[in-house]
């Protein structure tokens, strides 16, 4: 948390000064509540660098759509220098990376039948592990985070890996690491005073335990990509780490595919996937246990449509309108990466007609586009009709973007989907969630950090 001066948009005229404080994702709500005093675009002071909120579907989707190309790079800050891989970096090491592992996973069999396998495995697992306390108050998150976590290492490393192995846990604890650790006040502490920080880093980063996490991850990387290279065959690419090594060996000067890039992208894809997916079918079974007359209905549909017989495919959201607007509305109501990753503006240009200087940063508050009352009928509500017509079909909508938008939008948002459909339907065909006996109460209030997750909670998951 840090003391920061409020002014509006544009930032020249400091018409309101006022204080406040900044920490994490919890923030969206108050900026959303800051807006209607400030208007949609105000700046915060952060010491002598100017950020610009942009709040409501409007603002961000001008910053984000409309003028994409200006808003396209990350800050680097004191904390985050010399970032290499795709969430933090930029120019043209961001776009031969980005472009390369956006194609990959795409060939790998992102709407084709080999991933869907892999998920409808793993949701088969899920499905076997709820089974086992047969309806027993359990606490989901192990057992999700472990699934989603095997679906991306199917990907990236062309196999799974059992719950018992040591390689595992070091995956399980490293891809809720720097996730854990944006959240805490260490990396703004870095920001606001880099020469201490500098300082006392050896010793801070040494004794914070989502770092150590974060090094064993980036050792279990290196050693599967070793691994590889011992088994290697040119012709025969299996996986993302096989694809990065074909992409090694064509001579380019240019080239930024360099094997420190290669761990960087995979440590990547594993923290910006795992939590986020893993927190969202959370959230989603969460839901399902506060409001029954959905979760009945979403069955219904399940048993009408599909019946037992046959694994769920992507493609069934199609034909099943009301889980897949059930689904769309778990990703809007938790809005899970509230206030959105930042950016930073890369020439001069204007929002809204307000001028930004190159170089000002900006935060898209996708939290207050996830409930901006201009459209959404019923913000505050879980309301899984915001995602349907009046015959019941399926209705896409502009301003659902939890996956952000623009150049730099979600590169895992269709395996994102992908998983989410697929195993939420999976469960909810095999049991209906309910709250323990004797819990009366269902915390739908978030706790925070660099993503919104829910309270940790029992559920009971009574089978069919
Ligand atoms: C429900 C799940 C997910 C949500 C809500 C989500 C949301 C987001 C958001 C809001 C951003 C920031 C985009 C921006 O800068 O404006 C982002 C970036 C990113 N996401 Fe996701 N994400 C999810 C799952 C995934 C998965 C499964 C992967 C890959 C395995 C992934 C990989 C990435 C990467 C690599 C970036 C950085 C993109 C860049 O900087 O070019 N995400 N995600």
């Amino acid at each position: 948390i840090y003391f920061i001066i409020v002014t509006e948009v544009p930032i020249e005229k400091k018409t309101c000064p006022t204080c406040s404080c900044v920490c994490t994702s919890l923030c969206a709500l108050l900026h959303w509540q800051m807006a209607r005093r400030h208007g949609n675009m105000y700046t915060l002071w952060l010491g002598q660098t100017p950020v610009i909120v942009l709040n409501g579907f409007q603002a961000v989707k001008d910053a984000l759509i409309s003028h994409s190309e200006d808003f396209v790079e990350r800050p680097i800050t004191p904390f985050l220098r010399d970032i290499i891989g795709i969430i933090f970096a930029n120019g043209h090491t961001w776009k031969q990376q980005r472009r390369f592992s956006l194609m990959t996973l795409r060939n790998l069999g992102l709407g084709k039948r080999t991933l869907e396998e892999w998920i409808q495995g793993q949701a088969q697992l899920l499905v076997q592990t709820f089974a086992r306390e047969k309806g027993r108050p359990m606490d989901p998150s192990v057992s999700i985070l472990s699934s989603i976590n095997n679906v991306i290492a199917a990907v990236l490393f062309g196999h799974c890996f059992s719950s018992e192995d040591e390689s595992f846990q070091q995956l399980f604890k490293g891809s809720r690491a720097m996730a854990e650790f944006e959240g805490t006040i260490w990396p703004r502490l870095y920001d606001a005073f880099p020469t201490l920080m500098k300082h006392l880093s050896p010793m801070f980063m040494r004794s914070l335990l989502a770092l150590t996490h974060m090094q064993d991850l980036r050792r279990l990387v290196k050693d599967e990509i070793k691994s590889h290279q011992n088994s290697w065959v040119p012709e025969k690419s299996q996986d993302f780490i096989d694809s990065y090594l074909s992409q090694m060996w064509k001579d380019n000067p240019a080239s930024t595919f360099k094997e420190n890039n290669m761990i960087q992208v995979i440590t990547d894809l594993f923290i910006a996937g795992s939590d986020t997916t893993t927190i969202s079918l959370l959230w989603a079974i969460l839901y399902m246990m506060a409001h029954p007359e959905i979760q009945e209905r979403v069955q219904e549909e399940l048993d009408t449509i599909i019946g037992s017989s046959r694994e769920i495919r992507y493609e069934d959201r199609m034909i099943l309108p009301y889980t897949n607007a059930v689904l769309h509305e778990v990703l809007r109501y938790s809005s899970i990466s509230a206030t959105g990753v930042i950016r930073k503006c890369t020439k001069d240009t204007t929002v809204q007609g307000f001028p930004v200087s190159k170089g000002t940063l900006i935060f898209p508050n996708l939290f207050s586009v996830l409930y901006d009352p201009d459209h959404w009928e019923t913000p505050q509500e879980f309301n899984p009709s915001h995602f349907l017509d009046k015959a019941g079909n399926f209705l896409n909508k502009e301003a659902f973007l939890p996956f952000s938008a623009g150049h730099r939008v979600c590169l895992g948002e269709q395996l994102a989907k992908t998983s989410l459909f697929i195993m939420f339907s999976s469960i909810l065909r095999a049991f209906t969630f309910r709250l323990p006996e004797g819990v009366k109460e269902i915390n739908e209030k978030p706790i925070g950090g660099f993503i919104l997750q829910p309270e940790p909670y029992k559920m009971c998951a009574v089978p069919r």
